[in-house]
């Protein structure tokens, strides 16, 4: 990682809650940190009222626009540009407790955060009047003046930390300034409801086809009623997939504010980050002196000034949080001095118990956002990363050489798996890393077209950094016994955590793989500390990688080297479990044998993961095999003669592999196993059978479903009507046809036997932001289960369904689907074909029952008995 990070105190972590079980994050943090505290003068002037203005009367009731700095952003958070991460579930995160100082320390208003401290001191002046007793009916002028000074420090401590971000080789404090590269991101109105629980660079490349048709909302106007229907907007809640740029956003507004730019109606912003705030445990709190502690430049404030001034409470990363919301308890506080946990605070500042007036800005990664509920929500966001036209913009401003960005672009624009991943910011700012030094070298050999060409130059670009800012005598290309050995154990601690589900670690974790803990902050590309160590408040340093992405990598390095090292101990380990399901594959005391064995066998054991959680490890496995990459790792890895028979064999298993009974999203990842390996094969077939005119002629394998399936997912244009009867394969091969059904119109799924997971992906397709399904028939499908019907009928009550046509004729529905699908008769629904279905009498009562409802627009049931005899509703 660059330098700079390492000297930075951010941190973030993931819940692992939401990690594995929901929707597989990243951790980033961003920016920059401070350097000194500098206000330009005339801005200052100009965002700080008056003493006068706070006299007038107004400023009794309304809020006080001070346009003054917020103290926003969690420190640590704008000061790294590094993600960071911890496993919630871990033991080792539990106790990773805050260790505040004395409250009367506090009272005294000793500044807890040292960082703060520099940066941000209230100071005296002539108008401070220390010790204003508060409750005063009428605030003395002089009070007013003083507390408007700890209002403009607090606002310049935000904005020190805020406009920059330290990225690249630049040193601590002289980051880049956030206005220089911030890119303006596409955030909109409403969600996409695809809580995945799949792995992101999946998530991505299903996102990045969307179209681009709901209405965008600039982030500085999340507050702002922009149409006559909506009413007051107090709590906003923001989506996004990790690395997306959320918190990029709050970095932005807050700025923005502090620099009295926007939202100058709020006095003061008021950030507090979700991973700082699970570091209290035990402790208990008020409102007030939890934003003395994370705000120390507000120690003198008081409750009554909260109840007075328009205040915006930003709570980013909620995914983070290692506490859950329990909105059904009944403790109401409404009390800002009254004590109690930080969530019962949140969640009664969320219900608008405690401080009604104030605005809450909530950020999450999708799976963890249910645990707001709906009603307490005012409006929805969610940040989708970059338009094609943004991607562009970013790196047009993040590199003052026109031409070098101008090739850049194009590079990217011809590679499309690099284009799809530069949706997501993070990607860009890997990818601009790699490009970058790539393009302004002399020998720069050939440019990266897949993950693990890309991947393999960022870890030797940051070591390269590394090397240049640290000295060493060798050439910053090659890899040193001492590198090689530090990046092994940064890929154990990667792999061993990947397995258990952890994407933060403490030092513990480190020295367990043998990390000694003043190196690794070395590597601040690669792993960088969060919290800084100095910081008095917070005893614990949490490390993590950059990317989860990254830490996949590094994983994937660790197990390639144990498999060319032959360490079977490790490998027998991690490949135990595929024995579990697929004991007919091998026979289990079979050690592994080959290279297309050892690479066959993690496949299976990828595929047989829940939540597709080595998706990319497997993808990054397959394309270290070969040699081209593994030299980029300048001896990292112990080169290995990959016979081309070999090769070939890994090739063949990965078109003919098995994956019944998985996941078709999940199937999908072989065919990209197969492109990680730089075989074009399938994909080429593809492409020609797209373009052929007698499709249903040519013969498709279980791999080209697969292919096809992507390809029809990611196609711009959206599918009139995929029938997977007419694909001339095998039922497993239709059935990994299933994923196409998320980019078609009309889906005639008839006669499969589907399973669960298939039904999953068909209500994604229901759900999704937009949705084109308006045809659906599973007639025949003896497989549809209650579970299923259920699945679908509440699928069908999403509001981005636009379904409205459902035939299930012949798939033996119980009373039970009945009573599910009745209920989903107030949806968008014209045409529902239940022929042949043998439904009883109560049944039928059920169904008859919901058409007199008035949200029902249903206009033809078809053969609710027997016989299919045509009803008009
Ligand atoms: N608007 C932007 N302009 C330029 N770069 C951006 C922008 N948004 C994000 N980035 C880049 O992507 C990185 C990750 O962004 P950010 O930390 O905001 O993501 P996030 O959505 O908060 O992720 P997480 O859920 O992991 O916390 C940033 O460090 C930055 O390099």
């Amino acid at each position: 990682m660059d330098e700079d990070r390492a000297e930075s105190t951010v941190s973030s972590c993931v819940s692992l809650k939401s990690y594995w079980s929901k929707d597989y994050p990243l951790i980033f943090v961003i920016g920059p940190q401070g350097s000194p505290l500098k206000m330009d003068e005339d801005r200052a002037e100009s965002t700080v009222p008056s003493c006068v203005s706070l006299k007038s009367d107004r400023s009794k009731i309304e809020p006080l626009n001070f346009g003054t700095g917020p103290q926003g952003m969690d420190e640590d958070r704008a000061e790294s540009t590094v993600p960071s991460c911890v496993s919630l579930k871990s033991d080792h995160s539990k106790n990773g407790m805050i260790d505040f100082r004395s409250s009367d320390k506090i009272e005294r208003g000793e500044h807890i955060l040292s960082n703060w401290d520099q940066s941000a001191p209230p100071g005296e002046s002539s108008c401070s009047q220390p010790g204003s007793r508060s409750g005063d009916a009428e605030m003395k002028p002089k009070q007013r003046c003083e507390l408007q000074e700890f209002i403009e420090g607090h606002k310049m401590s935000l904005k020190s930390r805020c406009e920059h971000v330290t990225e690249g080789t630049n040193e601590a404090g002289s980051g880049t300034l956030l206005n220089k590269i911030y890119t303006e991101l596409y955030i909109t109105e409403g969600q996409s409801e695809e809580v995945d629980t799949q792995h992101e660079v999946r998530q991505l490349e299903r996102t990045s086809k969307k179209n681009i048709q709901d209405t965008p909302i600039k982030c500085q106007d999340i507050f702002k009623v922009l149409s006559e229907q909506q009413k007051h907007i107090r709590v906003v809640l923001t989506n996004g997939v990790a690395g997306v740029g959320k918190t990029f956003s709050v970095q932005k507004f807050s700025l923005d504010w502090a620099e009295g730019l926007e939202n100058q109606d709020i006095s003061l912003v008021l950030p507090l980050s979700c991973r700082e705030l699970n570091l209290i445990t035990d402790e208990q709190h008020s409102l007030l002196s939890l934003l003395h502690v994370f705000h120390p430049t507000l120690q003198k404030i008081r409750a009554e000034d909260l109840t007075v001034w328009k205040l915006l409470f930003i709570f980013d990363g909620l995914d983070e949080s290692r506490f859950s919301l329990g909105f059904n308890n009944d403790q109401v506080i409404s009390d800002v001095t009254q004590v109690s946990s930080v969530d019962v605070l949140l969640v009664n500042l969320i219900q608008g118990n405690l401080l009604p007036s104030a605005l809450i800005w909530i950020t999450s990664r999708p799976a963890a956002a249910h645990q707001i509920p709906p009603s307490c929500v005012d409006r929805i966001t969610e940040v989708r990363g970059f338009t094609d036209s943004q991607k562009e913009e970013y790196f047009r401003r993040r590199f003052s050489d026109e031409d070098l960005s101008k090739r850049i672009i194009s590079h990217i624009k011809a590679s499309r798996s690099l284009h799809i991943m530069c949706l997501i910011p993070v990607f860009c700012w890997i990818t601009a890393i790699v490009l970058e030094d790539m393009m302004t070298r002399d020998q720069r050999g050939e440019l990266p077209k897949t993950l693990t060409d890309l991947y393999s130059h960022f870890l030797m670009v940051q070591i390269k950094r590394k090397k240049q800012k640290y000295g060493g005598k060798q050439r910053p290309e090659e890899l040193t016994e001492a590198d090689k050995e530090l990046l092994l154990k940064l890929g154990r601690l990667a792999f061993e955590h990947l397995e258990k589900g952890n994407i933060m670690f403490y030092s513990e974790d480190l020295e367990q793989c043998g990390l000694d803990v003043s190196e690794v902050s070395v590597y601040s590309g690669v792993c960088t500390e969060i919290f800084k160590r100095e910081s008095v408040i917070f005893q614990k340093s949490v490390y993590c990688f950059v990317h989860l992405s990254i830490q996949e990598f590094l994983a994937t390095v660790y197990m390639f080297h144990c498999y060319t090292r032959k360490d079977t101990v490790v490998i027998n380990k991690f490949l135990k479990y595929s024995f579990s399901r697929l004991t007919w594959l091998f026979s289990k005391n079979n050690p592994v044998t080959s290279l297309d064995d050892f690479l066959r066998r993690a496949l299976m054991k990828s595929l047989e993961s829940q939540n597709g959680h080595l998706d990319l490890f497997v993808r990054f496995l397959h394309g270290l095999s070969l040699e081209s990459n593994q030299r980029i790792l300048g001896g990292l890895l112990d080169q290995m003669e990959s016979h081309p028979e070999t090769i070939q064999k890994v090739l063949n298993n990965l078109k003919k592999v098995n994956s019944d009974k998985i996941s078709p999203d999940r199937s999908i990842n072989i065919f990209h196993c197969l492109m990680e390996m730089k075989d074009q094969s399938v994909h080429q077939e593809i492409q020609e059978f797209l373009k052929s005119k007698r499709k249903s002629e040519r013969k498709l394998s279980e791999i080209h479903c697969s292919a096809l399936a992507y390809l029809l997912q990611m196609s711009e244009e959206v599918l009139d009507e995929l029938n997977l009867q007419q694909y001339n394969t095998s039922e497993e091969g239709r059935r990994r046809l299933i994923p196409a059904v998320r980019n078609c119109r009309k889906a005639e799924l008839s006669g499969s036997f589907l399973s669960k997971s298939h039904w999953e992906v068909v209500a994604s397709a229901m759900t999704s932001n937009p949705s084109h399904l308006r045809e659906l028939s599973l007639s025949k499908n003896q497989s549809l289960t209650d579970a299923g019907v259920k699945l679908l009928s509440s699928a069908m009550m999403h509001p981005n369904c636009r379904l409205e046509t459902l035939r299930l004729w012949c798939c033996s529905l119980s009373e039970i689907s009945c009573d599910s699908l009745a209920s989903a008769l107030r949806s968008n629904l014209r045409v529902l074909d239940l022929s042949f279905n043998q439904l009883k009498d109560p049944a039928v009562k059920l169904l008859c029952g919901f058409l007199q409802d008035p949200l029902c627009k249903l206009e033809t049931l078809r053969s609710v008995r027997d016989d299919p005899v045509l009803s008009q509703v």
